[in-house]
């Protein structure tokens, strides 16, 4: 029997939504392949959260479609299942314990991997008996993990859920975030500012700014394809053939900017690799219309 292929993790058609007159999200067409670590980043207000929170269903489009694991977002029960979603503030109930958490979980999901929540409740470092109110942020987000994680969802679903941690607690989180999700064989969206995060443990990345996805794609395509071309000043003015600029600048006596496309313009042209960073930065600084002074 042929092999068939598991349908996109996401797929969006012409998604919009908005909220009164603002609009969140603006046809956005996506498709995110099985079985990655997603990296959403976008600056404050791109419309990261409005795309996750549609992606639960707990929100509804204003146009346009979106498909989850291959159904509409939340379906029905069995689908819900599939899905664990870690809020932003990763909120927990402050008057429960550790273990009334799991306990909770157990009698709210039935696919509930006991030994799996207990395991990973041990290796956070986390107290059972201990209320849920007086967790530390990291110890708190490591709770909404393991319960999002004990569902045994095939996809993990995380709203920036580790800003608000110091460099060692988000390290560990995001250790366990990787782990939970090779563990299940779960793909997970993480949506965050922190460049260095998603550089660490994402392999897909979908940029979004101004309501719009700039660039998505695995990280080592997104690498491959674009590069930094430098110019004596004046020279990107008209870009060479088979080169999109992204974003240009110029300083001193050249013009530098990031490109997509795989062209290898000749000589003044000079052509070096570029980081990820540099790459979401270019594509957060076209949309944000803040370009400087570009080349002349
Ligand atoms: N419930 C709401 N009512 C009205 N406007 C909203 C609502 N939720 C979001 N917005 C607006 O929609 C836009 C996108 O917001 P969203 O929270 O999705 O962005 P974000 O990328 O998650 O931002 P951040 O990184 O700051 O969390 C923003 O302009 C925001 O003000």
């Amino acid at each position: 029997m042929p092999h068939k292929e598991p349908p996109p993790v996401l797929r969006a058609e012409g998604l919009t939504k908005k909220y009164g007159r603002r609009t969140a999200l603006s046809e956005v067409d996506l498709t995110v392949p099985a079985g990655r670590v997603i990296g959403l980043v976008g600056p404050n207000g791109a419309g990261k959260s409005t795309l996750l929170h549609l992606a639960c269903g707990l929100i509804e489009p204003t146009s346009g479609s979106l498909r989850v694991l291959g159904s509409a977002p939340a379906a029905g029960p069995s689908h819900l299942a599939r899905v664990g979603f870690v809020a932003q503030d990763t909120p927990v109930y402050g008057s429960f314990t550790v273990a009334d958490h799991l306990r909770m979980g157990a009698k709210l999901n039935p696919g509930w991997d006991r030994a799996l929540a207990e395991r990973r409740v041990a290796q956070a470092g986390l107290n059972p008996a201990q209320r849920a109110g007086g967790l530390s942020g990291g110890q708190r987000a490591q709770l909404a993990l393991t319960i999002a994680a004990a569902k045994r969802p095939d996809l993990l679903i995380f709203d920036e859920p580790a800003a608000a941690l110091d460099p060692l607690a988000r390290a560990g989180f995001l250790r366990n975030l990787l782990e939970s999700a090779a563990e299940l064989g779960a793909a997970a969206v993480l949506s965050s500012h922190l460049l260095g995060d998603i550089e660490r443990v994402c392999d897909h990345l979908v940029v979004l700014c101004a309501s719009r996805v700039q660039v998505a794609g695995d990280v080592r395509d997104v690498l491959a394809a674009h590069r930094r071309l430098i110019a004596p000043r004046g020279g990107l003015v008209r870009p060479p053939a088979g080169v999109e600029i992204v974003q240009a600048e110029s300083a001193g006596e050249h013009d530098t900017a990031v490109v997509r496309g795989d062209a290898v313009p000749p000589e003044p042209y000079r052509v070096e690799p570029v980081s990820l960073e540099d790459i979401v930065l270019a594509y957060m600084t076209r949309a944000s219309g803040t370009t400087g002074e570009g080349p002349r």
